[in-house]
C-alpha cells in the first residue's frame, strides 16, 4: 500500500478565539488534491500550516515521518509554497529571488532557467519586483514554488492572474513535478480544468474540517 505523503493529526488553528478549522484526521497519499471551499472556509490557512508558516495545535506529518513540530527544518526542506498574493521585498529583482531561493532549496540553475523561459519571465527577471504587474508576480512566485526538491508543493489559487497563455505552461510543469513523485494541494475555485490534470481528488473545506468530494 502507498504510504501517505501528508498527515494531519488532530489539527485546530484559532485566530484569537475564533476556531478556523479542527481537523480530527486527514490522510492524504501521494497524488494532485485540488482544494475547495466558500470564501473564508480556511483554505489559505490549511495551506499556511501545511507550509509550516503559522503555528497550530496537532501535528502534521510529511511521508510518515517527518513532524512539523518536531523536525520543523527539515519538514520546511519538504514543503514548497506559492501564496495566492504574493508579496516580496520590493528592491529585490526576479533574478535575486530566484538565486536565493536555488541556494536555499537546493535548486539546479539550469532547470529554473528552463521555467523562466517558458513562463516568459526572461523579459522581465533583471527588474526589481516593486515594477512587476500582479500577474509577473504569480509568474514568478510560481516559478519559485518549483525550485528544489519538494515532496509537496502548495499552489494557493495559482490560475488566477495569469495569462491564458501560460496556464498550458503551468499544467505542464505541474505534470513533470507529479511525474517525478511531487504531491500537489491546489486550492482554486475555479472548477478541475478537463482533461488537462491527473487530480486524484478534490477536498472541500467546510464547517472547519477537510472532506473528500
Ligand atoms: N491573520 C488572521 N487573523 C484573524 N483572522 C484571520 C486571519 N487570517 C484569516 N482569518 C480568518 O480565518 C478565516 C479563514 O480565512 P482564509 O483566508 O483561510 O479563508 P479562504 O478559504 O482562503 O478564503 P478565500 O476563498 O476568501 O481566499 C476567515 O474567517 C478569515 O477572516
Amino acid at each position: 500500500m502507498q504510504a501517505p505523503v501528508i498527515t494531519l493529526q488532530k489539527v485546530r488553528k484559532f485566530y484569537g478565539s475564533f476556531e478556523v478549522l479542527a481537523i480530527d484526521q486527514l490522510v492524504l497519499k501521494g497524488g494532485i488534491y485540488w482544494l475547495q471551499g466558500q470564501n473564508g472556509a480556511g483554505k489559505t490557512t490549511c495551506m499556511k500550516m501545511l507550509a509550516g508558516l503559522i503555528p497550530f495545535e496537532g501535528e502534521i506529518i510529511l511521508q510518515g515521518q517527518v513532524s512539523s513540530k518536531r523536525q520543523p527544518v527539515r519538514y520546511r526542506q519538504l514543503v514548497n509554497y506559492a501564496e495566492a498574493e504574493p508579496v516580496y521585498p520590493g528592491f529585490l529583482t526576479g533574478k535575486d529571488l530566484i538565486r536565493l531561493y536555488n541556494t536555499t532549496k537546493r535548486g539546479d540553475t539550469t532547470m529554473t532557467g528552463r521555467m523562466a523561459t517558458l513562463l516568459g519571465i526572461d523579459a522581465f527577471v533583471e527588474n526589481p519586483v516593486s515594477s512587476y504587474s500582479s500577474g509577473m508576480l504569480k509568474k514568478l512566485s510560481l516559478l519559485l514554488a518549483f525550485i528544489g526538491t519538494p515532496a509537496v508543493i502548495l499552489l494557493d489559487e495559482p490560475l488566477i492572474t495569469i495569462d491564458t497563455a501560460t496556464l498550458p505552461v503551468l499544467y505542464t510543469l505541474i505534470q513533470e513535478c507529479y511525474d517525478d513523485g511531487v504531491t500537489f494541494c491546489i486550492t482554486s475555485h475555479q472548477p478541475i480544468p478537463p482533461g488537462v490534470l491527473p487530480v486524484t481528488a478534490t477536498l472541500a473545506v467546510e464547517h472547519k474540517n477537510i472532506v473528500y468530494r
